[in-house]
């Protein structure tokens, strides 16, 4: 890695930058798409197609404090009843619009926490699933889960839905920091909850971690790590924590004097990096590990891998459905987002109508600068031959781009007849370097910190 003062004089230590799952990143979002065009966008999916599914249930049990993702709590089981009945009710809304003969070849549960669904409401979801769309063959399914909200008849329940991955949510082992974040789970539950999966017939799994906590030490990452590393993830997140209370109000809840600064953040990071590499683990971007053989490792040495909302993927079918309240849909031709407030969201459906508030339709170099981030997000380089291919671009106007991305990075970025490449000590710039190619104005979205 590069020394903290080129580090630092490069930017790292205060900027603020999207983390680019998607582009033009969200906060760009504007009224121009809406329940009409999201139609005739469904409707140009080819028949025989294949799409991606993303569902989104907006409920914990637990409203974490540091957690940025769109939910809400609730002590009953009765409000994810009535939700599931609207998301079965979209489901019925897209199957109206599907081409024939479109499959599956991933679908995600995320939220907020799905395993708050009893067995007979994940049978319920996954039937309403199926009656839209088959699983392609080889397909992929994968549910976010909390440890502290699963038990064997829910993960029987999903195992029987054709669940293939379980992504738990870990964040931190250590009491003062889980204490700090508003989040107790000991080792024990998350264990047991493991086991639960596998001995469900879940064979893969995924893992969250963050860095950047409050109270968190090298010391006490490096335990976290360790006692993850026992559970022998196929896969692991480390997010970087993104305090953003203007954002998430529950983060006012964190104690700011203990988090770490800039600087220390950087180390944790490293830290944990470096024993996830220790243990064969390949890095996969800037902030997943996954070890050989899996689908995110063969992706990123095959020059497949990608960028979605949840991360980095091996998936490349060419569109995403996102259902339920704020979920995101990817298109050929732009983005569209549902209302965000699980109430409007609602109304809306029950009108007969897609939930759809906000989005984007490609113009311009959108698409072009959306691949040039992602290239640059998930394989370090860009590919020259492939964006001339690809775009209505010109040499001269590609490379002009490349020299300026080197010239803003003092020169450190290499540019060849390639096209560009990220050298590896350059890795925690790689947000830094990405917004480089963002066109759009960053100034008023109040993202989080760069590293
Ligand atoms: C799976 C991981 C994460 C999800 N949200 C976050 C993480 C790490 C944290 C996060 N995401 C966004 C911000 C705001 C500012 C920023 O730093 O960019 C933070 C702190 C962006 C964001 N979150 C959602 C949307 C629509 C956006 C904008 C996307 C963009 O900038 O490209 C909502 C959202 N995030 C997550 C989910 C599941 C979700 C709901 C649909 C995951
Ligand atoms: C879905 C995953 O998103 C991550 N996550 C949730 N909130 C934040 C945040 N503020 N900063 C970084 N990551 C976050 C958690 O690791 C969770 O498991
Ligand atoms: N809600 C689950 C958890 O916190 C899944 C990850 S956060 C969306 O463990
Ligand atoms: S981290 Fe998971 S359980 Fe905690 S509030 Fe966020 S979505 Fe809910």
């Amino acid at each position: 890695m590069m020394d903290r003062t080129q580090l630092s004089r490069l930017g790292l230590f205060d900027a603020r930058v999207p983390r680019y799952t998607s582009y033009p990143t969200a906060p760009q979002f504007g009224g121009g798409v809406d329940a009409g065009r999201l139609v005739r966008w469904i409707e140009a999916i080819p028949e025989g197609g294949q799409i991606s599914l993303y569902l989104h249930i907006p409920f914990c049990r637990r409203l974490c404090w540091f957690c940025a993702c769109r939910t809400q709590g609730t002590a009953t089981a009765s409000p994810v009843a009535a939700y599931l009945e609207t998301l079965k009710a979209e489901l019925a809304l897209l199957r109206r619009h599907l081409p024939r003969g479109v499959t599956l070849s991933r679908m995600h549960w995320g939220g907020g926490t799905p395993t708050l669904l009893t067995p007979e409401m994940i049978r319920d979801l996954a039937g309403a699933v199926q009656e839209v769309a088959a699983f392609a063959p080889g397909a992929e399914f994968s549910v976010e889960i909390d440890p502290n909200e699963i038990d064997r008849a829910r993960a029987e329940a999903l195992q029987a839905a054709g669940m293939t991955r379980a992504s738990i949510g870990v964040q931190d082992f250590d009491p003062e920091v889980q204490g700090a974040i508003g989040r107790s789970q000991s080792f024990e539950v998350t264990h047991r909850a493991v086991e639960m999966v596998r001995d469900a017939g879940i064979a893969s799994l995924n893992a969250d971690i963050l860095y950047g906590l409050p109270h968190q030490s090298r010391a006490r990452i490096t335990e976290t790590v360790q006692k993850l590393l026992s559970f022998a993830p196929d896969r692991v997140a480390l997010y970087g924590y993104a305090h953003v209370p203007w954002v998430a109000r529950r983060q006012q809840m964190i104690p700011t004097e203990a988090l770490p600064g800039p600087e220390a953040r950087l180390d944790l990071d490293e830290t944990a990096r470096r024993l996830f590499l220790w243990d064969g683990y390949r890095q996969i971007g800037i902030d997943h590990f996954a070890r050989p053989g899996d689908g995110l490792e063969i992706a990123q040495r095959t020059g497949k891998l990608r960028r979605n909302f949840q991360g980095y993927t091996d998936d490349t079918a060419p569109v995403l459905v996102g259902l339920g309240a704020s979920a995101i849909s990817r298109f050929p031709l732009g983005y569209a987002q549902n209302a965000p407030a699980t109430s409007a969201y609602v109304a809306a459906v029950r009108a007969g109508k897609f939930p759809v508030t906000r989005g984007h339709v490609f113009a311009g170099e959108d698409r072009m600068r959306a691949r040039l981030i992602e290239a640059v997000m998930c394989d370090l380089r860009i590919d020259a031959a492939e964006i001339l291919s690809a775009f209505d671009v010109t040499e001269t106007e590609l490379f002009a781009l490349f020299r300026s991305a080197a010239a803003a990075f003092e020169g450190k970025l290499l540019v060849s007849d390639a096209g560009l490449a990220v050298p590896e000590e350059m890795r925690p710039l790689v947000r830094l370097i990405a917004r480089h190619f963002d066109a759009y104005d960053l100034s008023r979205a109040g993202h989080s910190a760069a590293i």
